[in-house]
């Protein structure tokens, strides 16, 4: 059915924002030489309205095929739905999440569609690991790509491997991939255990057998922060930074308060800095403290590299690789912004999603006490006595690597990963029937981690802690790393840090949660596990409480 042609300038008017107000005068010209009523005008303007929002919602349903799907007031990646809480008729950003022990999402169906009534953009949301391998396996091939408007928060600083697309994407991973090695791993195992040393003196814990941590989650972000920072970077950030005078902020301090002010830092207009709200001050401050570090780090190292000559000159960490590509000719070349982008992405990407897995595999450790005893058992038999965890000991600990995947398939650190068609691809579902569907040019898919890695048909008993899941599974085929060639590239570097930081912690304490008076472990877990959500841009359970005695 094509519009009347009534509506026709509406439509172009809606679907043309610069000609609204044009629209506007005619509209209320037209209206003011008739004498009608301000009722009638209103009632003109509102049958306008109405009618244009038909027709755009007739035009959404036509560009997702008419599948079946939900059909919000608001869309969830629009500003206005995701500002708004989940409840009636605004799904939200956490709607998965929420809903996710009700039938809303009932996994009937692989694929459905969210078609908006008011607002936001028309998308298909997939629950199905197979969909997703469809999806990403080839996705340079079906020339996927990430859309710009969602990954605005990420090139902030400028292009970098997580935002960037097609042959811009390529180099950039070029770029990094030779980064990630062995010696890295090795340097993250050292780095890790000192940072634990370091925490251990500053927490005050030395002289102590019982202690109380009021928020592992400060303590895991922090540890996350160091860890990445100096191992990809060789920023050397001790775990007490004292401010330094010539600074308005440390750069420890700076880099905490930008790494979890990406989204205001983007919605904040310029002028609002000049504002006397401290909050909006302390982020700018931090945001511009920074740039101007890392501006001078970059000349550093690009000094410092241009003295290395002979087998020296290949540089292993990945700030000296970004910073030498520089000078290199244009397949491997980076522009200055784009070194400071790839090493923000890294110092995000790297952080959030390891911090919130190790706080979600602590709480649950502390929670179901025999895995925690099955865990200790292994570190034990596998770390000798009087010495800390070297690279290689790791791989024997299979139970919690196990514990570790079973805590990010709860709590998927990436939660939701997007993707637009930029031609017709067809993909095969298996629900609610066998058949084929054909995702049209320009349509926006979201991967739900969440619906991912709670799928009952993939996952029996879904919102149980099961870390036997993964007993014998492949790296390779754990999914909460994403899948195809822009798979996450920091997989080990997160396994290497996560399992040598709780191997540590384990192997010296014995971990507990604080309960309330007469509240079970059952209890404990959907009050405290169960109120996830955003934290910065990743996903995650947030602040719990730990109970912790020294073991003898
Ligand atoms: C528990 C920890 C982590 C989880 C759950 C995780 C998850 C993911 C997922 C799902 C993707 C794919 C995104 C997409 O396809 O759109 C991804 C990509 C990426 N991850 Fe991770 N990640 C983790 C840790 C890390 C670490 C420690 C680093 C860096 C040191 C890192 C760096 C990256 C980068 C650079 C990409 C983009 C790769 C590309 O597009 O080529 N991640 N991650």
């Amino acid at each position: 059915m094509l519009p009347s042609p009534v509506l026709q300038p509406w439509i172009s008017v809606y679907m043309d924002p610069q000609r609204a107000h044009k629209a506007f005068f005619l509209l209320t010209t037209a209206t003011s030489r008739t004498p009608r009523s301000l009722l009638g005008m209103f009632l003109a303007v509102a049958a306008t309205a109405a009618a244009v929002l038909i027709y755009r919602f007739w035009a959404n349903l036509a560009s997702v095929n008419y599948d079946p799907g939900m059909r919000p007031l608001f869309a969830p990646l629009g500003i206005v739905g995701a500002l708004i809480p989940t409840c009636w008729g605004n799904p939200g950003l956490k709607w998965v999440w929420e809903w996710r022990r009700t039938n809303f999402f009932s996994y009937k169906y692989d694929v459905v569609s969210m078609v908006p009534l008011l607002v936001g953009e028309p998308c298909y949301y997939t629950c199905s690991v197979d969909v997703v391998r469809q999806l990403l396996q080839n996705e340079t091939k079906t020339r996927l790509v990430k859309p710009r408007w969602l990954t605005a928060p990420l090139f902030l600083w400028g292009e970098n491997v997580i935002s960037a697309n097609d042959e811009v994407w390529k180099r950039h991973r070029r770029i990094l991939a030779p980064t990630f090695t062995a010696k890295t791993y090795s340097l993250v195992v050292t780095e890790t255990t000192a940072a634990y040393r370091e925490m251990f003196v500053s927490e005050g814990w030395e002289n102590r057998d019982e202690v109380a941590v009021a928020d592992m989650n400060r303590l895991a972000h922090k540890l996350a922060l160091i860890i990445i920072a100096r191992c990809g970077f060789g920023f050397r950030t001790p775990w007490t930074e004292a401010p330094e005078s010539s600074a308005e902020m440390s750069f420890g301090e700076s880099l905490l308060v930008v790494s979890s002010s990406a989204i205001t830092r983007l919605v904040v207009p310029k002028w609002a800095y000049n504002l006397p709200i401290e909050t909006i001050r302390v982020v700018d401050t931090a945001w511009r403290t920074l740039g101007a570090f890392m501006h001078r780090f970059v000349e550093a190292r690009r000094a410092e590299l241009n003295g290395i000559t002979g087998d020296d000159a290949q540089p292993g960490d990945i700030f000296s690789r970004l910073v030498s590509c520089m000078d290199q000719d244009s397949k491997t070349q980076l522009s200055e912004e784009e070194v400071i982008g790839n090493t923000f992405a890294l110092l995000f990407a790297g952080r959030e999603t390891t911090a919130c897995a190790i706080v979600a595999t602590l709480g649950f450790l502390a929670i179901h006490q025999e895995h925690q005893a099955t865990a200790y058992a292994e570190i034990m038999a596998s770390i000798p006595a009087g010495r800390d965890p070297v690279l290689d000991d790791l791989s024997k600990l299979q139970h919690l690597m196990a514990c570790y995947h079973e805590s990010i398939r709860m709590y998927p650190g990436g939660a939701m990963l997007t993707r637009e068609m930029t031609e017709d691809v067809v993909i095969k579902v298996a629900r609610p029937v066998e058949t084929t569907m054909v995702l049209k040019k320009g349509a926006l898919m979201v991967v739900e981690m969440i619906a991912v890695h709670h799928n009952p048909h993939v996952f029996p008993d879904p919102n149980e802690f099961r870390p036997s899941r993964w007993y014998g599974v492949p790296e390779a085929d754990v999914p909460m790393f994403g899948a195809g060639p822009r798979a996450c590239i920091g997989k080990k570097f997160s396994h290497t840090e996560a399992l040598c930081f709780l191997s540590l912690l384990l192997r010296d304490w014995k971990i507990d949660v604080p309960l309330n008076l007469g509240e079970s472990r059952a209890q404990y877990e959907d009050r405290v596990m169960g109120r996830a959500g955003r934290v910065g841009l990743s996903f995650g359970c947030g602040s719990i409480a730990l109970k912790m005695s020294r073991r003898k």
